[in-house]
């Protein structure tokens, strides 16, 4: 039942709408990342259906006419799987199953079953399946309903509900026991931590594939998993690293997403703590993407729901070695200039301007530009935290001074 869904190799088509917040390209922009998200996950994208509508349907998602649309084109190309951009209700999932009689997921169906593919440690595991399993529970009496209907409408009393009450009773008495688990290897990480003594910890944060890995390795050394696929890392790596004759903790722990499902959120709790606990957070941010300030609400949004807004943030632009501006001929004037011509320096001081001219670093951590300039930042920032909690404690790290 909770096994991982497998898409591998599948073909896929995948949905979305059109709506006054989201005009056509932001749709387009959405999608793009939906389809890196199925390939990540093993499938491939045939195509892609989106349709013009206030709200999404909330019986079939797409109105009836392109919903046919998609079943005739699923069934005449063998298509396995459709893929919608967002999350559905059970009702609507069974619905939709039903007309297209293939496998439909939703957004979260999708980042589930990658995080449960990319899961390595028991810990990670863990947390996924609990995320799982509360996707899955509100969508039970939707499955059995679907059964039932098909063997010829049975209602809700019956063997019927005694099954859904079954099911439901097994996966509730799994999300107790596997919540005690988590506490238990919690407990355990909060005693690890608490034994690192007073080192200053600084936690990389950020959307998805932004690069954070691969700065963990340029600047610790350290070889952390890197590669362009979504969510590479899902459990925190933690470094001790040294700039100048400062150590600190560096940690880099898993991406985040816009949308990242709630239940995600909640069961990687333990995960987030490292976050939680940092002194300095270092919010990586990939500037060659399009959506790049998209990215950064995303983020800032997730760092809010787990209480980690008002820390000391340092925005780390990364990526520049990639950045390209959209180019804008002079003498084009249908085209409204608009921030996606921004050239670097433009958006040096936009940022800078925004949160500070120390608090906005702009590098490539592929061709390690301006690392030097990256590291005596956190250095000063690092030493600065460190002074102001241990004022008395200067003999651990002697000042940068000092050291000359
Ligand atoms: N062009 C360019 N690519 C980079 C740079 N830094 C990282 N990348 C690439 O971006 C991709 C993602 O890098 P990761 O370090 O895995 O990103 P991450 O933020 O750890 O991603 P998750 O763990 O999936 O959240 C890899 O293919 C890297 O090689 C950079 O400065 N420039
Ligand atoms: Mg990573």
């Amino acid at each position: 039942m909770l096994e991982k869904k497998d898409i591998s190799l599948e073909k896929a088509v995948l949905i979305g709408v059109i709506t006054k917040e989201q005009d056509e390209v932001k749709s387009q922009e959405y999608l793009d990342e939906l389809e890196f998200l199925t390939f990540t996950a093993g499938g491939e994208v045939i195509k892609r259906f989106t349709q013009k509508m206030e709200r999404p349907d909330p019986k079939t998602f797409l109105g009836s006419g392109k919903i046919e649309d998609v079943r005739k084109y699923i069934e005449e190309n063998e298509i396995g799987t459709a893929i919608f951009d967002d999350e559905l209700s059970s009702a609507q999932e069974r619905n939709i199953s039903k007309i297209l009689n293939c496998k439909v997921l939703d957004r979260t169906n999708l980042i589930l079953d990658i995080f449960a593919q990319r899961a390595q440690t028991s810990y990670a595991r863990t947390q996924v399946e609990l995320a799982q399993c509360e996707y899955l529970l509100p969508r039970l009496r939707g499955m059995w309903t679907h059964l039932e209907r098909q063997k010829g409408g049975i209602g809700m009393r019956g063997p019927g509900e005694t099954e859904i009450e079954t099911d439901r009773r097994i996966v509730r008495e799994r999300i107790s026991l596997l919540k005690e688990k988590l506490k238990t290897i919690d407990k355990q990480m909060s005693v690890q931590r608490g034994n690192r003594g007073a080192m200053v910890r600084v936690a990389l944060v950020g959307y998805t594939n932004v690069g954070k890995s691969t700065l963990m390795n340029v600047i610790s050394k350290s070889d952390v998993f890197a590669e362009n696929k979504l969510f590479a890392t899902l459990d925190t790596t933690v470094r001790k690293v040294v700039i100048q004759n400062l150590p600190f903790l560096l940690s880099d722990t898993v991406g985040f997403i816009r949308k990242l499902p709630t239940q995600l959120v909640e069961s990687f709790k333990g995960t987030l703590d490292e976050v939680r606990e940092a002194d300095l957070l270092l919010h990586v941010v990939d500037i060659s993407h399009p959506n790049f300030e998209e990215h950064i609400e995303s983020v800032n949004k997730i760092l809010g729901e787990i209480k980690s807004s008002d820390k000391p943030t340092i925005m780390v632009f990364n990526k520049i070695d990639a950045y390209k501006a959209e180019p804008l001929d002079a003498d084009d004037l249908e085209t409204e200039r608009s921030s996606k011509h921004n050239t670097l320096s433009e958006w040096k001081s936009t940022w800078m301007g925004k949160v500070g001219k120390n608090n906005a670093l702009f590098i490539s951590a592929l061709n390690k530009e301006n690392l030097e300039d990256f590291k005596k930042r956190v250095y000063d920032e690092v030493r600065e935290i460190h002074i102001t909690r241990f004022p008395y404690n200067k003999f651990l790290y002697p000042d940068y001074e000092d050291m000359n």
